[in-house]
């Protein structure tokens, strides 16, 4: 329970751990979901690099949570503390939390050495502030679904919604139940969910891997689609709204997340459907003016040449050249409404991205 009575389910995506074989950050490796659900134990920062970079942890607010946990790990291990920092912070460049993580526990640990100059001391302080963040992520989850749920009651009649999603945005990528999905999980746990649809989300198949894998874990009513399906669908009538994640929402409300969300967001808005951001305060990036200035990861053409499960086969003939942005970026005006924990910034309600933070200060 938080300190509002909010029950928290923390998700089973990541773990710390300091057994027999010594201190790890443990994931439910991603890349091998849904076939198997196995976890891999991290037990070094090169290791949990590497686990970002293939996507074993992934996603924006997990992401920032496994990155605070590395640095408690390379202090726990007795390893370079500030080098390790460095090369989390590095690993993905997109997702906004990652670096927040990686700061705010340098931040923790750095202060604790200056204050004690003891090594053991300021590696239990640092441990302990991932699991502050771990913890209060969970709390942003609980209450961004509290604030989406009473969105879709303002913005959709009726008690039958039909949502579409895209990517992974629920216990996969958090601390608790999620974003964008913990709002979709919210309205079903009410009864009000008709049919959640899900785009396969090329090249990597978040939405068909995980997010379906999730879904069907929750008992969601849930329709599968290739993405480029999505146009027909809501051209058919038959999406009442649009809900994503982000991984960097710039100050003007530019909004980085996975490729094809930007197309989606202009279908939304030619057919008249709400298309609606959920993120924690801690993916606003007020220090990023606009969509221009977000680096977008840009990563291997073989996502793209070959597919993602094993044995991954290939399907463009050998060499052919790829294009393979990991995000996109939607531009403020297409977007109805970032849903925060800390309420709802709207052109409607007049809030600011910068109060929302600031609310949270
Ligand atoms: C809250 S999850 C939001 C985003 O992180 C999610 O939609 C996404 O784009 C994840 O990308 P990924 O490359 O799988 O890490």
């Amino acid at each position: 329970m938080d300190d509002h009575g909010i029950a928290l389910p923390l998700s089973p995506a990541l773990r710390w751990e300091n057994d027999a074989d010594g201190p790890a950050v443990v994931l439910l490796d991603q890349t091998r979901l849904p076939a198997a659900e196995t976890e891999l134990a991290c037990r070094d920062v090169p290791a949990l690099v590497a686990a970002i970079q293939t996507l074993a942890v992934r996603g924006a607010p997990l992401l920032g949570i496994a990155g605070a946990y590395g640095v408690a790990l390379a202090a726990v291990r007795g390893d370079d503390v500030e080098a390790a920092a460095a090369l989390l912070a590095d690993a993905r460049p997109t997702a906004v939390n990652l670096a927040y993580g990686v700061t705010r526990a340098l931040a923790a640990y750095r202060e604790a050495l200056g204050e004690r100059g003891d090594l053991a001391a300021a590696a239990s302080v640092v441990l302990e502030a991932a699991r502050e963040l771990h913890v209060e992520d969970a709390r942003a989850a609980a209450r961004m679904a509290g604030h989406g749920r009473g969105l879709l009651r303002e913005l959709v009649p009726g008690d039958g919604y039909r949502l579409l999603t895209h990517c992974n945005t629920g216990v996969l990528v958090s601390g608790g139940e999620g974003t964008a999905l913990g709002v979709v999980l919210a309205a079903h746990r009410d009864g009000a969910l008709a049919r959640l649809w899900i785009d396969e989300t090329r090249p990597l198949l978040q939405g068909a891997r995980l997010t379906a894998w999730e879904a069907a874990r929750f008992g969601m009513p849930h329709t599968l689609l290739a993405d480029n399906a999505a146009g027909s669908l809501l051209a058919s009538g038959q999406v009442d709204a649009v809900l994503v994640g982000a991984d960097r929402i710039a100050a003007d409300g530019s909004t980085a997340n996975k490729v094809g969300t930007y197309p989606l967001a202009v279908l939304a808005r030619h057919h008249g459907v709400p298309f609606l951001v959920v993120a924690p305060t801690t993916t606003v990036d007020l220090g990023t003016p606009d969509g221009g200035a977000i680096h977008v990861e840009q990563r291997d053409a073989g996502e793209v040449t070959h597919l993602p499960v094993a044995p991954r086969t290939p399907v463009a003939p050998a060499g052919t050249l790829a294009y393979n942005p990991a995000f996109d970026v939607t531009p403020p005006e297409l977007i109805t409404a970032i849903v925060t924990e800390n309420g709802v910034a709207s052109p409607v309600n007049g809030k600011t991205l910068a109060a929302l933070v600031d609310a949270g200060a």
